[in-house]
């Protein structure tokens, strides 16, 4: 399986993510946002966490308009997978390739700390090495995590299976408890909370991998 690693001025689990990627597997090409094309072959586009052109607008504004995120938007609708991670996800709703958007937390303060979360579905090449219902431990760490929409489209994520992972009890005050949500096809996926950052025991905690572990499985062949 081979995945791009976007980085963005501002990018700081960049490594993070290709460092999991390849212990799943995966084999890695980090992607500088100036570029207009993904390297050829990519299956999987991961879009990292961290703070892409310092926040500045809203989290994630700035980075949707890089040279790059164009080919990736061509990437999803040819049917490719992308990871959106913290401010990965913040992007990958501010490109509109998943619904919603993440607004600053409940409380007003980053959050830094593990938070438990509880598997929406096994149904996606993201999510297929859990059980549905299974809780996990991820860590987290924003400022701009409270997840947003229309009441219509959390009924639609809902009846579609589609919300990936929400918090056994909700930090920042995301509508439903959202964690993190699957595109209409289910090769989009974008999360709050950072499974790159609980690949090793070394991290406090495992409970991560599975989503790498998962991707590189379903793409093996690819
Ligand atoms: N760790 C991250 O990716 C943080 C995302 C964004 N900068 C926020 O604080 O909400």
């Amino acid at each position: 399986m081979r995945a791009a690693v976007l980085v963005f001025p501002g990018s700081n689990c960049d490594r993070d993510v290709a460092v999991a990627l390849r212990a799943a597997g995966a084999q890695v090409e980090m992607v500088w946002h100036k570029e207009t094309e993904l390297p050829g072959g990519t299956d999987l586009v991961a879009l990292p966490g961290g703070f892409s052109y310092g926040d500045y607008l809203r989290c994630g504004a700035i980075a949707a308009q890089s040279p790059i995120c164009g080919a990736v938007a061509r990437h999803a609708e040819r049917g490719g997978y992308a990871l959106g991670i913290c401010n990965g996800f913040q992007v990958l709703t501010e490109m509109r390739l998943l619904p919603g958007a993440l607004m600053r937390n409940a409380g007003i303060t980053f959050l830094c700390r593990t938070e438990v979360l509880i598997v929406g579905t096994a149904e996606s090449d993201f999510t297929s090495g859990y059980s549905a219902g299974q809780e996990i431990a991820l860590p987290v760490a924003h400022h701009d995590g409270n997840y947003a929409a229309s009441e219509a489209e959390l009924d639609r994520l809902e009846g579609e299976g589609r919300v990936a992972f929400t918090y056994a009890e909700n930090p920042n005050g995301s509508a439903r408890d959202i964690a993190g949500v699957l595109s209409e096809n289910r090769r989009v996926l974008g999360l709050m909370p950072h499974p790159e950052r609980a690949v090793d025991t070394a991290h406090g905690g495992t409970d991560g991998q599975a989503v790498f572990r998962s991707l590189v499985g379903a793409l093996a062949d690819a």
